[in-house]
């Protein structure tokens, strides 16, 4: 789909930005194997999550799904059962990875496969633990791509030192865990977001964490809960952004998830001079959140690397087009992980903002960007990647004349209702 989009004056009023997708996954997919029902409010209703409803269906459990509000009839750590289809992950990395260690605890064999995009992208990262700990896999390029066969084995605990960053592969070696013989350790170089650490421990599962080491010991079992899922701080990533590079504006963001492996984004923006202010904090919850108000900033650049990276990740190619708005240079490092993504995230994001006239180049593991660049309305697309399709989006709000997105339709992987929230913004 192609969307013509035009500069916006200003950006003001408020919104509640759609349920945080990480969560939302993890929902679906720890009710599915906890004994009895599991209740979801502020479910996020993108792409990636009806895919992973999609999936446990297939595999038996029993899901009512009405707009934000699901519930799930858990079938228990043992219950679910032979799928006769494939199960369809689209678009989402988290669901396959995820559920290949949910499969990993399973007697019968699934085959897992997805679109163009989970077709390139790595599933060794999870493989190689996850045949360590004892589950049979099988796929393309020695089990490094879709489409891919799991069946559980004889799974026992290990201790992993993962070379990267990555909660898919934490939660994954976690998850095969939970019926492994023995404890599972997974040890990160750096932090990476810890909802499936919380989520487990609302679900009655005790999870032990040491510094950069996490385990659980095999033999426990998930019991149903509630899960209010607070609005996703990667789409509103998005309108943090707009509202710091758009004039005259100012946003309320309601009842955003503010747990701390996820903020990096609110770090690096007020290090770069954004105005940004918290109101109604709830610290309590399993799951923190607040609102978050932004205003029309001056914006200077920042250097980006190290521990940030994994708690910033997804909010990189909107940080880029924050960058070409800000004062002097900004440099991006340590992001290796964007090549492998939904797209190559340094070559799409660099790619298309010079097509608007950015001063921005790729490195190997990154972007160097100079700022105060006018942009100019192009002819740009999403390469079919929810994120980039939004930063472009933004980006023509401050551009000069029309700009073109097309498969603009990605956006629905993330955010079904981005344009209907920018309309209402920008009209308020
Ligand atoms: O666990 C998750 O919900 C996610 C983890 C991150 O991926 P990696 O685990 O590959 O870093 C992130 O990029 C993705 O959008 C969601
Ligand atoms: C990388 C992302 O998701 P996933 O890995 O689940 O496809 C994302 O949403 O930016």
């Amino acid at each position: 789909m192609e969307k013509h989009l035009t500069p916006i004056k200003s950006l003001t009023g408020a919104i509640k930005v759609p349920g945080d997708k990480s969560i939302s996954h993890r929902a679906v997919m720890f009710g599915s194997i906890a004994d009895g029902k599991t209740t979801i409010n502020g479910f996020l209703t993108g792409e990636d999550c009806l895919s992973t409803i999609s999936c446990f269906r297939k595999l038996g459990v029993n899901i009512q799904q009405d707009n934000d509000k699901v519930t799930v009839e858990g079938k228990g750590i043992t219950g679910l059962q032979p799928s006769s289809e494939e199960l369809y992950v689209g678009n989402s990395g988290t669901t396959i990875r995820l559920m290949m260690g949910i499969l990993a605890n399973t007697t019968f064999r699934s085959v897992l496969t997805g679109d163009e995009s989970i077709a390139k992208r790595p599933m060794n990262r999870v493989t190689k633990p996850l045949k360590q700990i004892g589950a049979l896999i099988e796929g393309n390029d020695s089990g490094n791509k879709v489409p891919l066969h799991i069946q559980g084995g004889r799974t026992k605990g290990i201790h992993y030192p993962s070379p990267i960053a990555s909660a898919q592969v934490k939660s994954a070696i976690l998850l095969a865990g939970l019926k492994a013989e023995g404890t599972t350790y997974v040890t990160e170089p750096s932090k990476s977001r810890d909802h499936t650490e919380r989520m487990l421990e609302a679900f009655g599962v005790e999870v032990d964490e040491k510094g950069l080491t996490v385990s659980v010991a095999g033999g426990q079992e998930l019991k149903g809960t509630h899960v209010e899922v607070p609005g996703d701080i990667s789409s509103a990533a998005f309108f943090l952004v707009a509202g710091a590079i758009i004039p005259n504006s100012v946003i309320t963001l309601k009842k955003v998830g503010l747990n701390p492996t996820r903020t990096g984004i609110l770090d690096v923006l007020r290090d770069m001079g954004a105005d940004i202010t918290y109101q109604n904090v709830n610290d309590e919850a399993s799951e923190p959140y607040g609102d978050l108000i932004i205003k029309t900033s001056s914006l200077k650049g920042a250097v980006i690397e190290g521990d940030l990276i994994p708690r910033l990740i997804d909010e990189i190619p909107i940080i880029a087009l924050a960058a070409t708005q800000a004062e002097g240079e900004t440099i991006i490092k340590d992001a290796h992980e964007l090549r492998v993504k939904e797209t190559d995230r340094i070559a799409t994001v660099v790619n298309e903002l010079k097509k608007m006239g950015a001063d921005i180049e790729a490195t190997e593991d990154g972007m160097i960007i100079n700022g105060k660049s006018l942009l100019k309305g192009a002819s740009v697309q999403s390469y079919g990647d929810h994120r980039i399709g939004m930063m472009l989006s933004i980006a023509a709000c401050i551009a000069e004349g029309e700009t073109t997105l097309s498969r603009s339709e990605a956006i629905a992987v993330s955010y079904p209702s981005f344009f209907d929230q920018l309309n209402k913004l920008s009209q308020a």
